[in-house]
């Protein structure tokens, strides 16, 4: 073997065609670089937190990374100016490998088909459907329930509003998936807030993604978690109706507690095309073992003449029937 002076992993020699020395392709060793977590993505500007003292900076993708996407949440490394000051620019080399990712397909007009990642990292999917105002909808519940469990992210499901309606009926559609569930009402003007706390307590530690339509009180949440996140609530555009977000870029929060937060205005779609029925079964390892009975390539929908998911008795016929249900929802024409 050749002596190539390193023992670096990252030097590469390619064929010494010439007979020459041998040439060394070394990529910049960047031993300087500070790691940092995605906050925001802005216009091709990418705003960080750097782990070490809690600096905020700005940084743009360095070249030699190519197109893979960047998305909030990610860990990455970083070069350059890192001291955060007006005007500086830091360089992003390197995106740690991730823990997990929420992602869409990507809409016509883009590349359609593609898959985006809407946030790296995260552990919980919150799932925020308001109780009335909008009604609520369990196609949308539905689909981010699919697009929780193949992130292998938890889902839990918070009912915002009760204020306004009782949740009764539509918690009876869901008690067989054994979720968690949170049910709040929050009055900005009085102060006078239920359920919050319960929101806190699931929250802390944990990188937590909001995910609901317009309108079901996510900036509201936001606010009564992190003060200092000053998010507008309540504006809707009386043109179009739908809320003031029109980005799609997520947005983080560090939570008081610890943890963070982190906020998906104007997500509107997931990709669920590529989710399979055996990769959502693992969602409910009880039905494992009856799955064990199916012929090969059952899709264990309900028109399977041999599913072996028809032969559960007792609980277990409720469990199938919500299974069978998310697997429908995967195809739901809603975008969420
Ligand atoms: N009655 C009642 N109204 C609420 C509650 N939470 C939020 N609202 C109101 O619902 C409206 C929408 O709340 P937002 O927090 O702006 O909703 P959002 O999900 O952030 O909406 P977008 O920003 O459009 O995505 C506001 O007028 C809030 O004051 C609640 O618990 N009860
Ligand atoms: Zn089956």
């Amino acid at each position: 073997m050749r002596d190539t002076g390193t023992d670096d992993p990252r030097v590469r020699v390619r064929p010494n065609r010439r007979g020459s020395r041998p040439r060394t392709k070394i990529r910049p060793d960047h031993e300087d670089a500070l790691t940092a977590r995605v906050y925001r993505v802005d216009r091709g500007r990418y705003h960080l937190v750097l782990d070490d003292g809690d600096v905020e900076i700005v940084a743009i993708k360095a070249r030699e990374l190519g197109r893979g996407s960047i998305a909030v949440g990610d860990r990455v490394r970083v070069v350059g100016d890192t001291s955060g000051r007006r005007d500086t620019l830091a360089r992003i080399v390197e995106v740690l490998e991730r823990s997990s990712t929420l992602r869409r397909t990507a809409e016509e007009g883009e590349a359609a088909g593609t898959e985006r990642v809407i946030v790296s990292n995260a552990d919980q999917l919150l799932i925020i459907t308001a109780l009335a105002q909008p009604e609520p909808r369990t196609g949308m519940i539905d689909r981010c329930l699919v697009a929780a469990y193949d992130a292998k992210m938890e889902p839990i499901l918070v009912l915002t509003k009760s204020d306004l309606a009782d949740p009764a009926e539509l918690l009876s559609l869901y008690s067989d998936l054994n979720l968690r569930v949170i049910i709040t009402s929050i009055d900005e003007s009085t102060g006078d807030t239920r359920g919050v706390e319960d929101v806190e307590r699931e929250v802390a530690g944990h990188i937590s993604v909001l995910i609901g339509h317009s309108g079901v009180g996510k900036s509201t949440l936001i606010n009564a978690l992190v003060p200092s996140a000053d998010r507008a609530t309540g504006v809707v555009n009386a043109v179009t109706g739908r809320g003031r977000h029109t980005s799609s870029s997520a947005i983080a929060f560090d939570l008081p507690g610890g943890g963070i937060i982190i906020d998906t205005p104007g997500v509107r779609s997931f990709g669920l095309a590529h989710v399979g029925p055996d990769m959502l079964l693992e969602a409910f390892p009880d039905l494992l073992e009856l799955a064990q009975e199916c012929p090969r390539g059952c899709t264990h929908a309900a028109t399977e003449p041999e599913c072996g998911l028809d032969l559960g008795t007792g609980s277990t016929v409720g469990r199938v029937e919500s299974f069978r249900r998310l697997l429908e929802a995967r195809h739901s024409a809603e975008q969420f």
